[in-house]
């Protein structure tokens, strides 16, 4: 029937999701990459630290935040038989006497040495894992984005995250060479990476996704929700830039036939950076585009080095769809779906598919 969308399968296995970790091809394509540091093969105990429920800060972060902005009251937590004023740095000492005790990152001290001191030396960072960084969370820190002046900001980032959850329980879930029974084991035998890209201030207008099938790029999406009338006019030289940059680099390279990648092309510059690998699949968002329309473009009319290109149009209600950190406030694959019919259609398929495996999951557990 017109009009009808039908839901599509699109076959990812267990190698094209590896082959889209961070740590797996960041050493390859360094030159091309922003400045990244790989803390390989974190231990359980960091993972768990990560998993837990709550947020446990060690004890730098009640020095550095909590006693900082308290000293300004010089009264704050005096007890009834304290009568003497207490100086702020008495206060901190104490505290901190108090807190070392619990302090959750005893068992992972070295990473925790690492992490301090790659900022010290390097600057801000933002933190990731294998595959995402932890953008739902960018509300819980000052300056709402994923700036981490401190391995404290790193740790609250990381535990405030579902992104990051998913990354360390979920990652595998769309394999479909990976039977249902056998995912928990498969996860078990992941390795974790965590990575601190050195930041820099990113214009968002310049971001864009590009979908690869068969080493063809098919499409490109504007990353940012916002709309930008200069890159209308510069739509052609744009994507001139990203065709040669994917000749170049990725075509031939590059473990996958089929994967998406994300760009970053600075103002004035004829450089394009690599920011992202991502599995083809509906875990990665397809942001202008619907999967359905990614896997069904014609692209007969088009030229070898050419493709589809998507950007926010003025009225274009992708916008609303779609605003930033909305995923903190709603879900953002339901906000989607009210946009969009085969996004619902996609949403319902999913969690359809996460009741079976739930289900299944208690009966293996019986
Ligand atoms: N080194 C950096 N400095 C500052 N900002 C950055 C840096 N790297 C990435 N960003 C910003 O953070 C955003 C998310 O980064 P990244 O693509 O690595 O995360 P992700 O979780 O894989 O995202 P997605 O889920 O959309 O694929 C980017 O769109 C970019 O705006």
């Amino acid at each position: 029937m017109e009009g009808t969308h039908y839901f599509e399968d699109i076959p990812i296995t267990k190698q094209q999701v590896l082959n889209c970790a961070y740590g797996s091809w960041y050493p390859r394509y360094k030159k091309i990459t922003p400045k990244s540091h790989i803390i390989s093969s974190l231990p359980q105990s960091f993972i768990e630290y990560i998993l837990q429920d709550g947020i446990k800060m060690p004890p730098e972060f009640f020095v550095d935040y909590i006693l900082e902005d308290a000293s300004e009251y010089s009264d704050w937590e005096q007890s009834d038989d304290e009568q003497s004023v207490v100086t702020p740095e008495a206060r901190k000492h104490k505290q901190q006497q108090r807190r070392s005790v619990e302090d959750p990152t005893k068992n992972f001290s070295e990473i925790h040495e690492q992490i301090k001191s790659l900022i010290q030396k390097n600057g801000p960072m933002l933190p990731k894992l294998n595959w995402s960084a932890p953008k739902d969370a960018a509300w819980i820190l000052p300056n709402h984005s994923l700036k981490c002046s401190s391995a404290s900001e790193v740790y609250l980032l990381l535990n405030a995250s579902s992104y990051i959850v998913h990354d360390l329980s979920q990652s595998l879930d769309e394999c479909s060479d990976i039977d249902v029974a056998n995912l928990k084991k498969e996860h078990k035998g992941l390795k974790f990476d965590l990575i601190l890209k050195e930041w820099f201030d990113i214009n968002p207008a310049w971001e864009f996704r590009c979908f690869v099938r068969d080493r063809r790029i098919v499409a490109v999406s504007q990353r940012d929700p916002n709309y930008y009338d200069y890159l209308h006019k510069m739509k052609e030289s744009i994507k001139d830039k990203l065709f040669d940059f994917f000749d170049i680099h990725l075509k031939r390279t590059f473990q996958s036939e089929t994967f998406v990648f994300d760009v970053y092309l600075p103002d004035k510059s004829e450089k394009v950076w690599l920011i992202d690998i991502n599995p083809f699949s509906r875990t990665t968002d397809s942001l202008l585009y619907s999967w359905h329309e990614i896997l069904n473009l014609d692209l007969s009319n088009y030229d070898e080095d050419d493709f589809d290109m998507r950007l926010v149009n003025e009225f274009s209600t992708a916008r609303f769809a779609s605003k930033e950190h909305s995923e903190n406030y709603v879900p953002k694959d339901m906000i989607d779906a009210a946009m969009d019919t085969e996004k619902m259609i996609e949403l319902m398929k999913a969690y359809q598919q996460q009741q079976l495996s739930d289900s299944s999951g208690d009966e293996a557990d019986e």
